[in-house]
């Protein structure tokens, strides 16, 4: 399982490393880290040309040890001294005694220009807010050139704790951070600006009750994934009822139903309007048109798949004993009161407009605090939530434990009825027994993976994903 902490923490993890080891070691370890990724990413350190960006805190003390060695190989290296009165002086000692140079903002622009890597020191987890008016022209300025831009423990400028970007921020193609993954080196749109992130071990110990961002990994999902013993039978593996679809929108139906026959569950019932075009397209499925109550006992509900206008249906699921995944429509429908007060697992699936709809908000200010939204609405529900977008979190009933983010997303995923996919693919984990959290990360997990290697760099249909999902697994397997 992949972890992030927040600032609070590794501060917390920090101070009690740093008490037991000479003064400096631990900023010698991370500039060590720092410096083998740039000359990593270089390929030919000597001859290289090389701009850091120091700000006045110990991020761009980081940097500048981190130049020194590189300069040591033979880089030619400036350090930009933002702040020159508070840059950090051992830091900047170190450097000239390597060869490196120094300069002031007005030769920064010039000299990224001709560089070959720009280290982003500016700030790391003492930031606060968005760039400094005078710093941000330096990030225009390394996104115009052909550079490399490294960002130290993160890209300065971006809400370390929440992934939020509330101004402008340095974009960075390798963000080397220390000790742990942040929340916003996993969480959009902070992630964006991180390109790909490498983890330097500095050897802090952190406390896995204070866990505030899990990601699956491979090993994680295998565990989690549902098979069927010698001895089961379609009944024990668990039945799932999908209430989908509409006459104005049966495909929700057959696409939700393609993710539950491939989720884990030994049957999957069908209740709705769609039953003829599900049948014709998938035989297997038990369908009914009698509504829930009616349909047949199931061990987890799906509920709202282009349901339209049909409450009475959603409210009918509510009201049962068995988990239950609220999607689309069924979001608007649902009753609140209703919701909170279920006894079996709830878990809601809404996109960033939904999501935007429950809470009373505008979509851009969920998609711009994505963290603080769904622990927002798991907390209102008292309902898991999973919230789909660019990042996908999990938040467990109530909002207050880790969340989980899920690491396979992939834009290819935004085409109509991918959403409906994910739903029935949910709700058959559910069905198989995994706690709401459990079925909608490693749903979503499988989810991502197999829309990953359907899409393999082209555009696909929410039905090649649902029938690359078997393909998942076997990945996710070994
Ligand atoms: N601690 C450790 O053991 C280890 C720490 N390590 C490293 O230290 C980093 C944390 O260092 P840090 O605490 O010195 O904070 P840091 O992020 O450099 O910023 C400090 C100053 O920046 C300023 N500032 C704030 N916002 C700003 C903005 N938007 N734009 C511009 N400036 C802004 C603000 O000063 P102000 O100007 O407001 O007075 C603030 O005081 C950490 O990320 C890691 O890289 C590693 O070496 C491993 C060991
Ligand atoms: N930019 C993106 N990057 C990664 N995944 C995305 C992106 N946009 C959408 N998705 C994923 O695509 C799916 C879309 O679901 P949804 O919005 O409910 O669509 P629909 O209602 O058409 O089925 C979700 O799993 C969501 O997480």
């Amino acid at each position: 399982m992949r972890t992030a902490y927040s600032v609070e923490t590794v501060r917390a993890a920090e101070r009690e490393l740093m008490a037991r080891l000479p003064d400096g070691a631990l900023m010698q370890r991370a500039a060590a880290g720092l410096a083998a990724a740039c000359a990593d990413l270089l390929g030919r350190v000597y001859g290289s040309r090389i701009v850091l960006l120091i700000g006045s805190g110990d991020n761009g003390g980081d940097a500048l040890y981190a130049g020194a060695r590189l300069a040591r190989r033979g880089a030619g290296v400036t350090a930009i001294l933002l702040t020159p009165e508070r840059a950090h002086t051992g830091g900047l000692a170190a450097l000239r005694r390597a060869g490196g140079r120094t300069a002031g903002v007005d030769a920064a622009e010039a000299s990224i220009e001709r560089a070959d890597l720009v280290v982003d020191g500016i700030v790391g987890i003492g930031g606060k807010g968005g760039l400094r008016p005078e710093v941000a022209p330096l990030a225009a300025a390394a996104a115009r050139s052909g550079a490399a831009v490294v960002a130290v423990d993160l890209p300065s400028g971006v809400d370390v704790d929440t992934g939020e970007v509330r101004g402008e921020a340095m974009r960075a193609d390798l963000t080397v951070t220390f000790g742990t993954h942040k929340p916003g080196l996993l969480i959009d749109p902070a992630r964006e600006y991180a390109g790909v992130v490498r983890l330097v071990d500095i050897g802090l110990a952190l406390p896995s009750e204070a866990v505030e961002l899990e990601a699956l990994q491979h090993a994680d999902v295998a565990r989690l994934l549902p098979l069927p013993a010698a001895e089961t039978d379609k009944y024990r593996r668990g039945v799932v009822g999908i209430a989908a679809g509409s006459a104005r929108y049966p495909g929700a139906a057959v696409l939700a139903v393609a993710g539950a026959l491939r989720g884990g569950a030994g049957a999957v019932r069908y209740v709705g309007p769609a039953g003829d075009a599900v049948i014709a397209r998938f035989p297997e499925t038990l369908v009914s048109d009698r509504g829930p109550k009616k349909a047949g006992r199931v061990q987890a509900w799906v509920v709202g798949p282009g349901a339209g206008d049909d409450a009475a249906t959603v409210a009918e699921v509510l009201a049962t004993d068995v988990p239950v995944l609220i999607d689309a429509d069924g979001l608007r429908l649902a009753d609140p009161e209703a919701v909170r007060g279920r006894t079996a697992p709830t878990l809601m699936t809404p996109h960033a407009g939904e999501a935007a709809a429950l809470l009373g908000v505008s979509r851009e200010e969920v998609e711009g605090a994505r963290l603080a939204s769904v622990r927002e609405l798991a907390a209102r529900y008292a309902a898991a939530v999973l919230l789909k977008g660019s990042t996908t979190l999990v938040a467990g009933a109530g909002g207050t434990g880790p969340v989980r983010v899920n690491p396979t997303g992939t834009s290819w995923l935004a085409t109509a009825g991918s959403g409906d996919v994910l739903s029935g693919l949910t709700g058959s984990l559910l069905a198989a027994g995994l706690t709401a959290v459990d079925a909608a990360s490693v749903a979503a997990y499988l989810h991502g993976l197999s829309a990953r290697f359907a899409a393999d760099g082209a555009p696909v249909g929410a039905h090649d994903v649902a029938e690359g999902i078997p393909g998942a697994w076997r990945d996710v397997r070994g």
